[in-house]
């Protein structure tokens, strides 16, 4: 996948160089590009901001400098990019939107900064995604959460070792709760049913160990999931005993 980020703080994305995200594109899963579009400010002092029309505080990004930095990044001209906007009235980013932009060839990111936008720059874009109902001070953390969202999901990029299936909201449901060496940790126990070696017991209270905190924590999700006769089964019996659901 190649990845293309619009930005005027180009050094923000050091994260992306870095752990799962800096190996893909070691590994030539990931091509990432960062552009600096201040470089394609025509004016002396390279403003790329300036005031709203009408009043108002703050500045806007202009739309020359972006226009202008969309123009000289490569685009396969057999599947056009998917050309998303960072904005707070965006869509709001989740797992499924996450695992839809895996499947493409192409992301192109624009940051905002300082007030926002000139309007006419939604023009170039196909999709406006926010990071959720807050404001952050530009475009750059919520990109480089998406991308590296997005990132873990392309084939190999885990690989064998870990997996994205069981993650929470992969599989619709929160992920269940894990544990690892020692087996007591200052009297905590690992349950014994994980070192049973008994897989089909495992399996099964990790599901109901998955619906319980989806049950008590996210009920929203449990609304579009589509349960089988098992899981509804479990449900019933959470739901009965009600207190094993309050976290
Ligand atoms: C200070 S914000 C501008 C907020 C804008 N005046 C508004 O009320 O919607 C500057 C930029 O940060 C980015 N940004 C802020 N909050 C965001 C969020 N929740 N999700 C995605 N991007 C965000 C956007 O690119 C935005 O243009």
């Amino acid at each position: 996948m190649r990845i293309d980020i619009l930005s005027i703080f180009p050094e923000m994305f050091a994260p992306l160089h870095q752990s799962i995200v800096g190996k893909a594109q070691q590994k030539g899963l990931l091509d990432l590009h960062t552009h600096d579009f201040r470089e394609n400010a025509t004016n002396k002092q390279r403003h790329v901001d300036d005031m709203p029309y009408g009043g108002g505080q703050g500045m806007l990004l202009m739309p020359q400098p972006i226009f202008d930095c969309m123009e000289q990044i490569p685009q396969s001209p057999t599947k056009p990019p998917r050309v998303i906007l960072l904005d707070p009235a965006g869509k709001r980013f989740d797992q499924k939107m996450a695992e839809e932009l895996a499947q493409e060839e192409q992301l192109i990111f624009i940051c905002g900064h300082y007030e926002g936008y000139d309007e006419r720059i939604k023009t170039l874009v196909t999709d406006e995604i926010s990071l959720g109902d807050f404001v952050l001070t530009g475009g750059e953390v919520a990109a480089t959460v998406m991308v590296d969202a997005v990132v873990r999901l392309l084939p190999g990029v885990l690989g064998k070792a870990a997996s994205h299936e069981d993650d929470s909201f992969s599989s619709g449901l929160l992920e269940y709760p894990q544990y690892t060496r020692p087996e007591d940790f200052r009297g905590m126990k690992v349950p014994e049913v994980l070192m049973s070696g008994h897989h089909e017991n495992i399996r099964k209270w990790r599901l109901n160990e998955s619906l319980k905190k989806t049950l008590a924590r996210r009920p929203d999700l449990l609304e579009t999931y589509q349960t089988n006769a098992e899981e509804e089964k479990m449900l019933q019996g959470l739901r009965e005993n009600t207190q094993d659901v309050v976290e």
